[in-house]
């Protein structure tokens, strides 16, 4: 694990990762200056994006989070694994989600119809990468605001783990040969 940076490739460099949090933080307050969103950070992996983005706002919101884990440490994902609901009461609310990455969306998907039955007035997503490929769980559908592209490699940094580690790596990155 302590190679573990020096074994990957470096997908996206952080002012690039820095510049796409900046224009998804401006499409942001075009959107939702006016409404009191409440924000959802998605433990664990939206913990960067979010504080990151947080700093980027300026207008009023509430911060809120829930955790519900797929992956669990693993590179593959598996059922979805309620941990923790928001607390925060989302009714009538406008409702944000933000994650870290966007891989087959069935987390967000889940996520979103939770929303739904608990009867938020609008959902938006929010995801600092979306992943490319066909595999998606509702083909075509995109993320709100994404902030970049990434190639089909299971990548981590800026929130995004490889088996638990290196979250806080500084870009987003991919082991090489995995
Ligand atoms: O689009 P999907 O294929 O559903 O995958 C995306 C989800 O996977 C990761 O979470 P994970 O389950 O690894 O938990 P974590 O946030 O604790 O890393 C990531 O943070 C997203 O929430
Ligand atoms: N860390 C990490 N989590 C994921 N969850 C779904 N895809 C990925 C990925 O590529 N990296």
């Amino acid at each position: 694990m302590r190679d573990l940076l020096a074994q990957s490739d470096c997908l996206v460099e952080r002012p690039a990762v820095e510049a796409a949090l900046d224009r998804m933080a401006e499409q942001m307050t075009r959107d939702l200056a006016d409404c009191l969103p409440v924000f959802y950070c998605v433990m664990n992996g939206g913990l960067i994006t979010t504080g990151h983005l947080l700093t980027r706002l300026g207008f009023p919101l509430e911060v809120d989070y829930l955790h519900a884990t797929r992956y669990r440490g693993e590179t593959q994902g598996s059922k979805l694994h309620w941990r923790v609901s928001p607390e925060i009461d989302m009714r009538d609310r406008h409702v944000v989600i933000v994650d870290d990455i966007l891989d087959e969306g069935t987390t967000l998907a889940a996520i979103i119809e939770h929303c739904q039955r608990n009867g938020a007035a609008s959902i938006a997503s929010a995801v600092l990468v979306d992943k490319r490929h066909d595999r998606k769980a509702i083909p075509g559908w995109r993320a709100d605001y994404c902030g970049l592209e990434v190639e089909d490699r299971y990548v981590f940094g800026f929130g995004m783990d490889y088996k638990g580690y290196w979250r806080n790596a500084p870009g987003i990155f991919a082991p090489r040969g995995l």
